[in-house]
């Protein structure tokens, strides 16, 4: 826990095993949350810099906490030192690239860290952060060592080829890395499908293109079977690209490594269309989507307005988060009602769903309704109880869009006895498939970067990505221990109802509720919108998880 600068202890020094010198975070004290900070368990090996005593690991994969002075707090990332601790280090070979040596401070500090929260109070902790990414001056892994291999699982998502083709190309170039393999349909390629090498050549262009090169899928996840496969082929780093289900297996196969005391260090790249994944700003794929709804929102747009009493309805990726909904929402200005899975809503009677559709086409004529896959989950559920998983475990959810879309034509053709025309729209698997766009392309390359640079160093155990626009190694039970959603009390959702006029479907009551359970629970949620608003009000108390378990 988070504790207070004022207690005196003995100055510390934070140990960065991939800097030549020792960091200087005042009065912090290292430690893992299993292991009591005078323990000294596994603390004793011999480190090149010298600074042995200042610091103290687990064997076990905990929390690395750092504490520091007015309630900083670091959430570290494992390190293959941490069981490996007499591993060698190399003088990063960017050092003598005449790209990057040039640059004045290429080479990311020891001491730093990116910061969770970025609007505070006078009086308010630092609270958490995390370990920036970037090169680091000393490398645990020589160039012709590294054996790479790279893995895509979960569903598609625009910019996955651009992320794999810039691991690549990062890894040759940069690191002048030559083995690398790709791992062909998700975890279970480990063990059941070939492997594809990978040169700069061979991904050259693959960004033009949308999906996988590498193909996907879900389940398959046989944590023994991967890590013998990585074992057997002498693979050393890994990078796996996938959302919250493969960062979760990504974690189990690090500490399986960890185990078997392996120098392999396994780097996570989050992927979602959906946004759920928490900590991150956003994630790649998650622009493009917003992009290409506009076409299909569009589309709607256009038949609803051509007909008298025109109902365009268009289904949005969102299984439990309606970023895209939302953004795309915003985006149009076309949209007269938004429904997401955060915000429950209903049909019947004042303040309801037709209530409201039925006032909009009296005023305009036409409505346009932006749904997202899971939004209405229990009143679909009621009237179509399905109980269904897909080899991931995931629910396989009924398709709202046209459950929603019946309901309307059946109450307004037969009970209003109005004459309507609807048109439903569902893009879903369009827009999933297409390739990133330019701002995704480019950010897909800072997270491969961040991730090579990460993996080289030594760190493992890790998934990149911005937090408050800066690139960071965030802990993988940090971006696994919960999902990313749109807070429904915050400014960004106000602007969506401000924006469409829609009714909140919410009463206060409610909405005081909601407001209380944010407060209690969700915390973090609010320290990442994308427009950057943070609640410092709720998360004063900024103690780290312990996310172990
Ligand atoms: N708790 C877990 N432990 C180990 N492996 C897991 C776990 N959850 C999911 N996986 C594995 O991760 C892979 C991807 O999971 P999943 O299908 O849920 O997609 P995802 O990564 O969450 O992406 P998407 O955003 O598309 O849902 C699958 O191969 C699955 O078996
Ligand atoms: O049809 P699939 O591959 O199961 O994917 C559908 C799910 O994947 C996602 O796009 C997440 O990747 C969800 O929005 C959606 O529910
Ligand atoms: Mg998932």
């Amino acid at each position: 826990m988070a504790s207070s600068a004022s207690i005196s202890r003995p100055r510390f020094r934070c140990f960065d095993p991939t800097n030549s010198y020792p960091a200087t975070l005042d009065h912090p004290r290292y430690f893992s949350s299993a292991v009591s900070p005078s323990s000294s368990s596994s603390s004793s090996s011999p480190r090149e810099n010298g600074f042995r005593d200042t610091m103290e690991i687990s064997n076990n994969s905990v929390p690395k906490i750092v504490t520091g002075e007015g309630g900083y707090v670091l959430e570290d990332v494992p390190h293959l030192v941490d069981y490996l601790p007499d591993l060698p280090t190399y003088p990063n070979p960017l050092q003598v690239n005449p790209s990057y040596s040039v640059v004045k401070q290429y080479f990311v500090n020891a001491d730093d860290t990116v910061a969770q929260k970025i609007v505070v109070h006078k009086d308010s902790p630092r609270g958490t952060h995390f370990r920036r990414s970037g090169p680091r001056q000393k490398v645990y892994f020589e160039s012709d060592e590294v054996h790479a291999c790279i893995v895509t699982c979960g569903g598609l998502c625009p910019g996955l080829n651009t992320v794999i083709r810039e691991l690549v190309c990062g890894l040759n170039h940069m690191y002048h890395v030559k083995r690398i393999l790709g791992i062909e349909g998700g975890y279970r390629g480990f063990y059941a499908r070939n492997t594809i090498p990978l040169t700069p050549k061979v991904v050259n262009d693959i960004h033009k293109r949308g999906g996988t090169i590498l193909g996907t899928s879900r389940g398959g996840h046989d944590t023994s079977k991967i890590v013998d496969s990585i074992q057997d082929r002498g693979i050393n780093q890994v990078y796996v690209i996938g959302g919250d289900g493969t960062q979760k297996g990504a974690a189990v196969i690090f500490e399986e490594i960890r185990r078997r005391g392996l120098k392999v260090a396994v780097a996570g790249i989050p992927k979602t269309i959906d946004n759920d994944i928490p900590v991150i700003d956003k994630s790649f794929g998650f622009d493009s989507a917003v992009e290409e709804a506009q076409r299909a929102i569009n589309a709607a747009h256009v038949e609803a307005e051509s007909v008298e009493n025109g109902i365009g309805v268009v289904k949005l990726m969102g299984r439990y988060s309606g970023f895209i909904a939302m953004y795309a929402t915003l985006a149009s200005r076309d949209v007269d009602c938004c429904l997401i899975p955060e915000s429950p809503f209903y049909l019947e009677g004042p303040g309801g769903l037709y209530e409201y559709i039925e006032k909009r086409l009296k005023e305009d004529g036409h409505i346009v309704i932006v749904i997202a896959e899971g939004a209405g989950e229990v009143l679909i559920s009621e009237s179509l109880p399905k109980d269904e998983q897909d080899a991931s475990g995931n629910k396989v959810l009924q398709d709202v869009g046209l459950w929603l879309s019946e309901n309307i034509k059946d109450h307004f053709s037969k009970r209003r006895k109005m004459n309507i025309t609807l048109k439903y729209i569902d893009p879903t698997y369009m827009i999933r498939a297409i390739p990133g766009n330019a701002s995704d392309n480019v950010y897909c390359t800072l997270l491969a970067h961040s991730a090579i640079h990460g993996a080289m160093a030594g760190y493992t155990g890790f998934t990149v990505g911005p937090v408050n626009g800066r690139h960071a190694y965030i802990p993988f039970c940090r971006v696994t221990e919960r999902q990313n959603k749109v807070v429904i009390t915050d400014r960004m959702w106000a602007r969506l109802l401000s924006s469409t006029n829609q009714p909140s479907f919410l009463d206060p009551k409610v909405v005081a509720k909601k407001v209380a359970e944010t407060k209690e629970e969700d915390t973090e949620a609010e320290a990442q919108l994308l427009d950057g608003e943070n609640h410092i009000e709720a998360t004063a108390a900024a103690d780290p998880k312990d996310c172990s378990g």
